[in-house]
């Protein structure tokens, strides 16, 4: 039987971002492995100083100025930092990327957008079946509104949205194409290029969520010709619960996709606060309201981090952790009537694995209250989340052992 303790810790020592998990707030001596990065990061030791920096400094000596004066004042935020992680982990040039609202609220907001660029005769919407239930709500309601009806891709729930699958649901009628980049359940990697070129060919544009590649996965907005895009900030970029989404606009949908929520801040004149809406040129009009810019602190860091260790980096240790953590599973789950839900190939593989069997849910909270923090997904799921910058493979082993002895005590 393999070491797998004695190969994590060959691994930990040979790991060139092995320092990286010592840079985060150590959890209490209860946690043994945290295992949902990809749902909710841990905070960066330089948090706390960061915050009472903005709380001492911006915040209480420059109040209301803060927002048009100073070096980098409030008012370009969204636009500031979205930039920043347009280089850091998009692939997208300058100028069409915000930080603004929750992941839902830019689904909204840019399926409207994409929407307002084709007329009532393309009426179908198409989306992955096994989407993350907010894209399925969000694009259930737009569809009522806007007198669309949904076209669903009918994905395995294994797997993810592929080319072929697209192309079959795809035609003149479809007004909008809308799938993530990985599935929040599977793990699995879509090919976005070639999805997007299958949508562009029958004169659709495509909406991708990136919330569970943002940080872990490259992406290549521009080079792919994505239209829309959207990804969560609290997953692997570590902004904290509830920290502010990105959305991705094509800056060649700047002058004609219009956005729905239309409130001051994406106003051409905010403070002229005259009689009508006229939006802001550019990536600015798909801004609504104040930005959330205490949010934003941890945001940059976790944004900063990423560019600093480099996201090919990233990804490479991503799929060492989960190439490790197969290793496990095959040797020790699999023999105990455990399933892999998740790709094995490198090219469809996002950062999390999940593993099914009957009996998880129940297996979940023990596995927590022995401090092994995975997270469950109906109907049999357990997610494993390796989240490359906070992760030891030491975390893994150590998890996946304590898996073992559950199973075994039943
Ligand atoms: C694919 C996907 N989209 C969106 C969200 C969340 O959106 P919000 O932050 O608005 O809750 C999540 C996770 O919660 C997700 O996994
Ligand atoms: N966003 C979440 C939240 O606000 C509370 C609890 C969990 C989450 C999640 O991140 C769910 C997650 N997107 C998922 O992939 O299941």
């Amino acid at each position: 039987m393999t070491d797998f303790a004695a190969t994590a810790a060959d691994l930990d020592a040979a790991d060139p971002l092995g320092h990286w998990p010592g840079r985060f707030v150590p959890a209490g001596d209860d946690l043994v492995a945290y295992l949902d990065g990809n749902s909710l990061g841990r905070p960066p030791r330089d948090l706390p100083a960061a915050l009472d920096a903005f709380v001492r400094g911006p915040w209480a000596d420059r109040l209301i100025r803060g927002w048009s004066e100073g070096d980098e004042p409030w008012m370009d935020w969204p636009l500031l930092v979205g930039d920043e992680l347009a280089a850091a982990a998009l692939g997208a040039a300058a100028g069409q990327t915000i930080i603004a609202d929750s992941t839902s609220v830019l689904i909204y907001k840019l399926a409207r957008a994409a929407l307002s660029l084709s007329g009532p005769e393309r009426d179908e919407i198409v989306l992955d079946a096994h989407n993350f239930p907010t894209d399925r709500y969000l694009l259930e309601g737009i569809a009522a509104e806007t007198g669309r009806v949904l076209r669903w891709i009918e994905t395995d729930p294994e797997l993810g949205v592929t080319p072929e699958l697209v192309a079959e649901v795809v035609g003149e009628r479809t007004a909008l194409v809308l799938a993530s980049h990985v599935a929040y359940r599977s793990g699995y990697l879509a090919e976005a290029a070639a999805i997007t070129a299958v949508a562009h060919d029958a004169g659709a544009p495509v909406l991708w969520d990136c919330s569970h590649s943002v940080g872990s996965v490259p992406i290549m907005l521009d080079a792919w010709e994505v239209d829309f895009a959207v990804g969560c900030g609290y997953k692997y970029l570590n902004g904290g619960p509830g920290a502010p989404a990105f959305g991705y606009v094509a800056a060649r949908h700047h002058d004609h996709a219009r956005q729905p929520l239309q409130g001051w801040m994406g106003h051409a004149e905010p403070f002229v606060m005259g009689p009508g809406y006229r939006p802001a040129a550019g990536i600015r009009g798909f801004v609504t309201g104040t930005p959330p810019i205490l949010a934003m602190v941890p945001l940059r860091l976790g944004i900063g981090d990423v560019a600093e260790a480099g996201i090919e980096a990233v990804r490479t240790k991503s799929l060492a952790l989960t190439d490790f953590a197969l290793s496990m599973i095959d040797e020790l789950l699999v023999p105990r009537g455990v399933r892999l839900g998740s790709p094995r190939d490198h090219d469809h593989r996002g950062g999390h694995l999940t593993i099914s069997r009957t009996g998880f849910e129940e297996l979940t909270p023990r596995l927590w209250a022995r401090g092994v923090i995975p997270d469950f997904r109906r109907p049999d799921g357990i997610r494993l989340g390796l989240s490359p910058l906070t992760t030891r493979f030491a975390e893994v082993a150590r998890a996946i052992e304590v898996v073992v002895e559950e199973l075994d005590r039943v």
